[in-house]
């Protein structure tokens, strides 16, 4: 594994523009993490536009965390831009398990290949096919009992899949490996598994998956480590971690990461 701080110094240099069809939940604060780290945010979502945007973006992230009948119409036409374009895409399953249009959905856009995978256990396993104890868009499972799961999605998708948690996972299928980075306090602030995904999407913008997206999710733990070293509670956690990710010293995050072969 090369150094976490050469991709993140990539995206400070290349300010990748990074279309995020997101959940309303999300957009304000996974926006705000793509611009804390360099690179561009654009939520650009209408059908009437989104697949055009994607052809020219530098990478696009697609989350399912509140679609609705036109959103869910616009992402897979996006998707399948994206993929003519060479555009790399990364896709967020947020809560597909929970229902049978979250699920469909997500069938559709596996179709259009995306270069990356992010979500919770309970989201990878729904997503595997196998029995899932996540009821909405937080993690009920445990990440050690979704990583078969994640081994057969790469597998089958040809997706790098990361699985985040506690210690987070992150396999292409063959290669796999475990970030243990990140601090207690960040489920506890919502969204910030969606902000993550827009910021694996700037990473993959311009380098190799399985590698971008692990230095993605350890300069995200990191910096909510130092967040937490701050903060008062979940409020304060969110702010310094915008802060924490803005003033991340290269050699801070290379000493810090704990990213280890599985
Ligand atoms: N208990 C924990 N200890 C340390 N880090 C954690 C813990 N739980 C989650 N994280 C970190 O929090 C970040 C978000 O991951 P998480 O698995 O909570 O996403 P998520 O469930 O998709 O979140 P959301 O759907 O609310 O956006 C990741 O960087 C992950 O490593
Ligand atoms: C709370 C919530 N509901 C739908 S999406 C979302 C953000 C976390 O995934
Ligand atoms: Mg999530």
């Amino acid at each position: 594994m090369d150094d976490p701080s050469r991709h993140l110094e990539r995206v400070r240099r290349d300010a990748p523009l990074v279309q995020y069809i997101t959940n309303y939940v999300a957009m304000n604060v996974a926006a705000n993490v793509l611009l804390a780290a360099g690179a561009s945010p654009a939520m650009v979502h209408a059908r009437e536009e989104a697949p055009g945007f994607a052809a020219m973006a530098d990478a696009l992230a697609i989350n399912i965390g509140t679609i609705d009948g036109r959103t869910a119409e616009a992402m897979p036409l996006a998707a399948a831009a994206a993929r003519a374009a060479g555009t790399p895409w990364v896709f967020d399953p947020v809560a597909v398990g929970a229902t049978a249009f979250r699920q469909e959905t997500a069938r559709g856009l596996l179709a259009e290949r995306p270069c990356v995978i992010r979500g919770n256990a309970s989201e990878i396993r729904a997503l595997a096919g196998l029995e899932s104890q996540g009821r909405g868009a937080d993690a009920s499972d445990a990440v050690a009992a979704a990583e078969d799961a994640a081994r057969a999605l790469a597998g089958r998708t040809g997706a790098v899949v990361a699985v985040t948690g506690p210690v987070d996972f992150v396999t292409d299928g063959e290669r796999a490996a475990r970030v243990a980075n990140g601090h207690p306090l960040m489920p506890r602030v919502t969204a910030l598994g969606c902000a993550l995904t827009g910021l694996v999407a700037a990473f993959v913008a311009g380098g190799p998956r399985f590698e971008a997206t692990l230095a993605a999710l350890a300069c995200f733990g990191v910096a909510g480590e130092i967040a937490a070293e701050g903060a008062r509670g979940p409020g304060s956690l969110q702010v310094n971690l915008l802060d924490a990710l803005h003033a991340m010293e290269p050699g801070t995050l290379d000493a810090r990461a704990r990213i280890d072969p599985a």
